[in-house]
């Protein structure tokens, strides 16, 4: 089933858009689709302040997303989606379903967003402070990343290229899963000490170069070809908090391969680092 993955700041527009892509795939195109809406599962806005309600939120939207999205039909996630890493971790699932994807990012300014917010119902208002907080943390997609592609970008007074997007939904090959993104059955008792192993000497060759090289140059990761660019000094702390987020992650899409495994934690560090 395609995934349509919407984005944008707080009161960008984003149902508004979902409703008119719902619109035209159910009357035009003649299919089924269903629709994913963050706010079905927000019911106070206030859920932004706190951290980990927010972590909770996005991750009953991503198993809710991974049940829909083996079925037949189209599915529009309606939502902020403003976490690069998130989104990587949706196109993997949509990679695994052999499914095709893209991203509409609703490129509203945020005081044109602010606008519309503050002409909304008062119960779903965002406050100043939550509507700043999101905007400051939004992550702008970009066509050139992989998990953002094919990427269309939607200005308020646009129409929506629904001819385009439609093309990307059914006339391009899904991605084929590889063993990156497909959930393999721990084929290595090994799985779990290599996964450290591997992920802890790229996470210390990162932090050992950064005693030499200055920013602005590359580090060879070990098993594998990728060059790390130190965009700035990264602290180990959040080094290796990214690093156990990824073995969590990594525990569900287990993979037979140490250069693999290798290029899918470079992979993950970078789209997690901001
Ligand atoms: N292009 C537009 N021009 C003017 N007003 C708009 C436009 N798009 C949406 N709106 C209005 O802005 C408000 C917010 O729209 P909408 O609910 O679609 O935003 P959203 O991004 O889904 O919000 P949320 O962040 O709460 O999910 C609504 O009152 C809607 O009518």
């Amino acid at each position: 089933m395609p995934l349509i993955l919407l984005t944008g700041f707080p009161s960008s527009g984003k149902t508004t858009r979902a409703q008119q892509l719902k619109e035209y795939f159910s009357t035009v195109v003649g299919k089924n689709v269903v629709l994913l809406c963050e706010n079905d599962v927000v019911k106070n806005k206030q859920i932004y302040s706190d951290a980990s309600k927010e972590k909770e939120l996005r991750s009953t939207l991503k198993s809710e997303m991974q049940r829909l999205i083996s079925q037949d039909d189209i599915l529009i996630l309606d939502g902020g989606n403003y976490i690069k890493g998130y989104r990587y971790e949706l196109y993997c699932s949509t990679k695994s379903n052999k499914t095709t994807q893209c991203t509409l990012h609703i490129d509203t300014s945020s005081e044109k967003a602010w606008g519309q917010n503050m002409k909304r119902e008062e119960t779903c208002q965002y406050s100043q402070e939550i509507f700043d907080a999101l905007v400051m943390r939004y992550e702008t997609p970009d066509g050139r990343n992989r998990w953002d592609a094919p990427l269309f970008t939607i200005q308020p007074e646009d129409e929506l290229p629904f001819e385009s997007i439609a093309a990307a939904l059914y006339e391009r090959k899904a991605p084929t899963p590889n063993q990156s993104t497909q959930s393999l059955p721990l084929t290595s008792t090994n799985f779990l000490y290599e996964l450290d192993c591997v992920t802890q000497e790229i996470v210390n060759r990162v932090v050992e170069a950064q005693k030499t090289c200055v920013v602005g140059d590359e580090v060879s990761i070990p098993n594998s070809n990728e060059k790390f660019l130190l965009k700035r000094r990264y602290q180990l702390s959040e080094l290796s908090r990214i690093r156990r987020q990824f073995i969590s992650f990594a525990k569900t899409h287990p993979v037979d391969d140490i250069p693999r495994l290798a290029a899918m934690f470079f992979q993950y560090l970078t789209s997690h680092l901001v």
